[in-house]
């Protein structure tokens, strides 16, 4: 049986706060049915992110869970609130605006089906993301039929608009690919132990080597407020399909296997015996691609231009669309002072801090009633605003600003 730390001896149970959580310092602590979810890093600063431990009620154990997805950095302190017994919202104090909503992910959809694969307890971060950003877009294909052509079409077109999703592969590099660019080149045993260890979004063995997504590589293009391209095969797609990404997913389809063949061989980049085992894969990819259930759209790569404006019209980029650039989606400007709790869906943020009073806004609600998302990535559609709770009354809470 475990010691519980100094601010929870006396009884872990125990709310301070009405709604489940109480912190000290760095710390908070959730209740959610049996077990306790301590939360956060040390004050000595020798943690860098927040760390989770859950406190077993009835058996007085303590266990270390397996912590999934990209962990939020410490701060100067944490509160807490248990949403739908499944997941724990986190607010960070002192944060920057696009870091101070976390989720804490604890029985989850995908939560559970990670503690069936791993055999032990396992939580999972999602940072909390406001609006609604635009969905990534998985593009998928028999090899050679023209994705990385498109794609660079694309990134070329709107910079600023798309970021590409750097993959990991176990696969030797072509002669102009560079590492951490056209991929992350990585040894099979490294890769496979990154897998265990719940770094991937979705992964596969492709032609013989290992491809796969790390979260991080979808992360590090939403946090530059771009739009995520995969470049996925369809086994990878199928996984995403079934993850909590929810993309708009393209197949792209060749004129013919003659062509495909041609295409493939006119690269360049692969030995006999390769194309011959890519072009036998194709077959089966085709079959994949054209039943339904996994692409929400299939484009014919014949006429290369062709093929690129309608995907440019399927994603929204034809005509004026195209001129507007988009920028990066806000964030949540929270002062370092302030408390929280919960009313239904409305997750009640007071910060009685001076400049909020001049601005005469007091009270900032985050309503949680249309989440979407969540680990492993972002979860969406935070809607926030501040009222003033003298002016507005509480009524305010149900009509924002
Ligand atoms: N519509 C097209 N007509 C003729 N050639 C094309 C067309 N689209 C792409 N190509 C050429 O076909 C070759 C394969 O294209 P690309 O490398 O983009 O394929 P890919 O689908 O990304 O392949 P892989 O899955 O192996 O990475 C390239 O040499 C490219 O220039
Ligand atoms: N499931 C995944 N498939 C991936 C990923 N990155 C690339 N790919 C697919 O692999 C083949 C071959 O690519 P190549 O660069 O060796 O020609 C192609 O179909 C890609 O779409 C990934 O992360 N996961």
């Amino acid at each position: 049986m475990g010691e519980a730390p100094a601010f929870v001896v006396d009884n872990p149970l125990q709310n301070q706060d009405g709604f489940g959580s109480k912190s000290k310092g760095c710390k908070t602590t959730t209740t959610i049915g049996d077990k306790t979810f301590v939360i956060g890093g040390d004050n000595d600063e020798s943690t860098l992110s927040v760390e989770v431990q859950i406190f077993d009620n009835p058996t007085g154990n303590w266990v270390n869970p397996i912590v999934l997805g990209t962990k939020p950095n410490i701060c100067k302190g944490l509160s807490a609130v248990s949403l739908n017994d499944d997941r724990i919202l986190i607010v960070k104090k002192g944060s920057t605006p696009d870091d101070c909503i976390w989720f804490l992910e604890v029985d989850t959809r995908f939560v559970r089906e990670q503690k069936k694969i791993q055999g032990t307890d396992v939580v999972a971060w999602s940072k909390g993301a406001r609006g609604y950003a635009e969905k990534p877009v998985v593009i998928s294909g028999p090899s050679g039929v023209g994705k990385g052509t498109l794609i660079s079409m694309l990134m070329k077109e709107f910079p600023s608009m798309f970021g590409f999703s750097v993959s990991h592969t176990t696969r030797a590099p072509r002669c102009m690919e560079k590492d951490g660019v056209h991929y992350h080149f990585t040894e099979r045993s490294i890769m496979e132990k990154e897998i265990k260890d719940g770094k991937f979004l979705e992964y596969a063995s492709v032609h013989g080597n290992l491809y796969g997504t790390s979260i991080e590589a979808v992360e590090v293009v939403t946090d530059a407020g771009k739009r995520c391209i995969l470049d996925i095969d369809v086994q990878g797609a199928r996984s995403v399909k079934a993850s909590s990404l929810e993309a708009i997913f393209i197949f792209i389809c060749p004129p013919s296997m003659e062509e495909l063949e041609t295409r493939l061989r006119s690269r360049g980049t692969e030995t006999e015996e390769q194309i011959l085992k890519r072009l036998r894969n194709a077959k089966t990819e085709m079959d994949q691609g054209n039943s339904p259930g996994i692409f929400d759209h299939i484009l014919y790569n014949d006429n290369l231009d062709e093929c690129y404006e309608s995907l440019k019209k399927l994603l929204g980029l034809d005509g004026a669309a195209a001129a507007t650039q988009r920028s990066a989606p806000q964030g949540i400007d929270l002062p370092t002072d302030h408390s929280v709790s919960k009313m239904d869906n409305k997750i009640i943020i007071n910060c009685g801090t001076p400049e909020l009073k001049k601005a005469s806004k007091n009270l900032i609600v985050l309503d949680v009633s249309s989440l979407k998302g969540g680990a492993p990535g972002r979860t969406r559609g935070l809607d926030v605003y501040a009222i003033d709770s003298f002016s507005d009354g509480l009524n305010g809470i149900n009509q924002p600003s």
